[in-house]
């Protein structure tokens, strides 16, 4: 099957680096959330992995290939990076047919790929007539239309409704389901984390990660378990005995730093005391997220001192 490899790939705009060294690849069969700060380089990575833009040093191959040098590139991958470029003055169903015409493409994909993206019947409709997330999924079906094995996906939720954020998810673990290659970048780590495998992250065109989602949340995680009992009291004693600092939250239920599941609910076992609910604290990818980048972000909100610090 077709990976993604980029390989110390290297972006300069003028003085600025938007890409610096960059090396990873995108394996089949699995979803990679590509995250970054804004400005991180996401984006110009993907164009230059789909030979938009051309690199100042490294290279970007699919399938062990550039995409310039791609035989039919739509039908080998398919990418969404701006849902904007669409021509407005032409129905959706006559965007998709010329996309088809061109790339020698049947001209009966186009109505699969509009009722796969839930456009099934708007296709008669002008794209000026859309709305963004109309024209997300426009764009998304765009990059359907060859059945590539290879999908790329910039910022796919944009505009999207929460039933469009559902559809996106579930599109996007079919396709690596079945085997094909899927990235795609997003600033929405709920999102990221319901649907990613594998995470690449970048910040200021650095590579910070590249490793399995589950990996990555362990590796930001502090050890801790969250519980909620009938005996709090008798509990907490318990705990303290053995040297934890259980502490009550406003919701009723405890939390003990340092500990496993394990070591609670045998602990708990052995007094006799009854547990409600026992978890063990991971962080969410959010947390995780801006753990890692609290200092790789390019553009980050300044605290203003409050007004009595001024005086
Ligand atoms: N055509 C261009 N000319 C000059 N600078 C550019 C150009 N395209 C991107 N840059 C710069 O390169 C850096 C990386 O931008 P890029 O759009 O790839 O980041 P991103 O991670 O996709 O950000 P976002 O999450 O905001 O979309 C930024 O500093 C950006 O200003």
């Amino acid at each position: 099957m077709t990976s993604i490899d980029v390989h110390e790939l290297t972006k300069d705009y003028g003085t600025k680096r938007a890409v610096d060294h960059l090396t990873f690849s995108v394996r089949p069969g699995r979803v990679t959330g590509f995250l970054g700060p804004n400005g991180a380089g996401k984006s110009t990575t993907m164009r230059l992995v789909l030979g938009l833009d051309r690199a100042t040093g490294g290279s970007a191959t699919i399938g062990g290939r550039p995409y310039t040098s791609l035989g039919n590139p739509l039908r080998r991958v398919g990418a969404l990076l701006d849902a904007q470029a669409a021509h407005g003055s032409r129905t959706a169903r006559n965007h998709l047919l010329t996309l088809a015409a061109s790339n020698g493409i049947a001209a009966g994909r186009v109505e699969e790929v509009l009722v796969e993206a839930g456009l099934g019947s708007v296709g008669g409709r002008r794209i000026k007539t859309f709305s963004l997330g109309m024209r997300q999924r426009l764009g998304i079906a765009a990059a359907l239309i060859g059945d590539p094995e290879v999908v790329m996906l910039d910022e796919p939720s944009n505009g999207l409704d929460p039933e469009g954020i559902i559809w996106i998810r579930e599109l996007v673990r079919k396709l690596a389901g079945e085997g094909r290659t899927v990235l795609v970048s997003s600033h929405l780590m709920n999102e990221t984390s319901s649907f990613a495998d594998h995470l690449v992250v970048l910040g200021k065109g650095r590579l910070l990660v590249d490793m399995p989602m589950r990996d990555f949340l362990e590796s930001r995680s502090r050890p801790g378990v969250r519980l909620r009992t009938t005996e709090p009291t008798r509990l907490r004693d318990a705990l303290l005995r053995k040297g934890y600092e259980p502490a009550q939250g406003d919701d009723g239920c405890w939390a003990v730093a340092g500990a496993s599941a394990e070591e609670i609910g045998v602990l708990a076992a052995i007094e006799g005391i009854p547990l409600l609910e026992l978890m063990a604290e991971q962080a969410t990818l959010e947390e995780a997220y801006l753990d890692l980048t609290s200092t790789e972000t390019e553009f980050a909100a300044t605290k203003f001192p409050l007004a009595d610090q001024e005086a």
